[in-house]
């Protein structure tokens, strides 16, 4: 269980005290233990080779990605940057598992995606991979609660396993008075946080965020960032970011830039942030 007593404040997702925050969780058992650098098998988490999508034929094809790869280490923090229409969206929901390249190879976690079958890419959504979209994707109905422990339903798991790690989540992300609100009782920025402890739910080994930042304003959106990066260090959840949000570059370990489908940089944030 997280500490009680915290607060919602967005000073404290963004400190050393959301940190011991975390680190409180990471006593629980998950699948690979933090800061085992490159992974148990020596695999990256992510390796994406000569991947291509395209959508619609002939000459009225649009080539969303026309041959990207690149590799995302454990533990690693990755956004990718890159005007409207990059390729960015296309990029997540392949690596996700959403959507089915042309050409290429997407391995996660050591699993070549192309071995799946629609009952192994369910089994790989629900159980590895966490989804934060940009539109948080609540549903209206359900309490903050209740919409970070669906998941968990998705998966069976016991009700008490449930919702002691709802209530550690919501603490997570600073939100455990807001458990019973509905998403429209909350703000925008507290209605990403609840999609963040949501794609946590099952202690993903990957975390992919689309935009996680673009409907908040600039200081929420980076509140939202650190929120991000601090969930990465202390669950050891690995995180690929969409963003054409510059100034959030440096909160990430790496970044790569996409261009007409094509990845024309891949830089360490701190050089990339400028
Ligand atoms: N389902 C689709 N059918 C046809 N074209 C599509 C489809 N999805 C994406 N595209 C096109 O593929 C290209 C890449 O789109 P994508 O959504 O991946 O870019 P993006 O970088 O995520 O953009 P944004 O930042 O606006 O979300 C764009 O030219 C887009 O119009």
């Amino acid at each position: 269980m997280g500490p009680g007593g915290r607060g919602g404040s967005r000073a404290a997702l963004s400190g050393g005290a959301g940190l011991r925050i975390l680190g409180a969780s990471l006593t629980y058992g998950g699948r690979f233990t933090v800061g085992d650098g490159d992974g148990r098998d020596g695999h990256p988490m992510v390796r994406v080779e000569g991947l291509r999508r395209s959508y619609g034929s002939g000459p009225a094809a649009v080539h969303a990605l026309r041959g990207v790869s690149f590799e995302v280490a454990r533990g690693e923090l990755v956004a990718v940057k890159g005007r409207s229409g990059s390729g960015k969206t296309t990029l997540l929901n392949l690596v996700g598992g959403l959507d089915a390249p042309d050409g290429g190879r997407i391995t996660v976690d050591g699993t070549d995606l192309a071995d799946l079958g629609e009952e192994g890419l369910l089994e790989l959504r629900r159980d590895r991979v966490g989804f934060v979209f940009q539109t948080f994707a609540l549903v209206p109905i359900l309490t903050a609660a209740e919409n970070v422990g669906v998941p968990m339903r998705l998966r069976r798991a016991a009700p008490a396993e449930r919702e002691e790690r709802v209530r550690l989540l919501l603490s997570m992300v600073g939100l455990a008075e807001h458990a019973e609100q509905r998403p429209a009782e909350l703000s925008g920025g507290q209605q990403q946080r609840v999609a963040i402890a949501r794609a946590l739910a099952n202690r993903p080994a990957l975390l992919l965020a689309d935009e996680p930042t673009g409907q908040l304003d600039a200081e929420t959106g980076r509140a939202m960032m650190e929120l991000l990066r601090a969930v990465v260090r202390g669950e050891g959840v690995t995180a690929l970011v969409a963003t054409h949000d510059a100034a959030l570059l440096d909160l990430a370990d790496r970044v790569l830039e996409l261009h007409d489908g094509v990845i024309v940089e891949s830089a360490p944030a701190v050089t990339a942030a400028g």
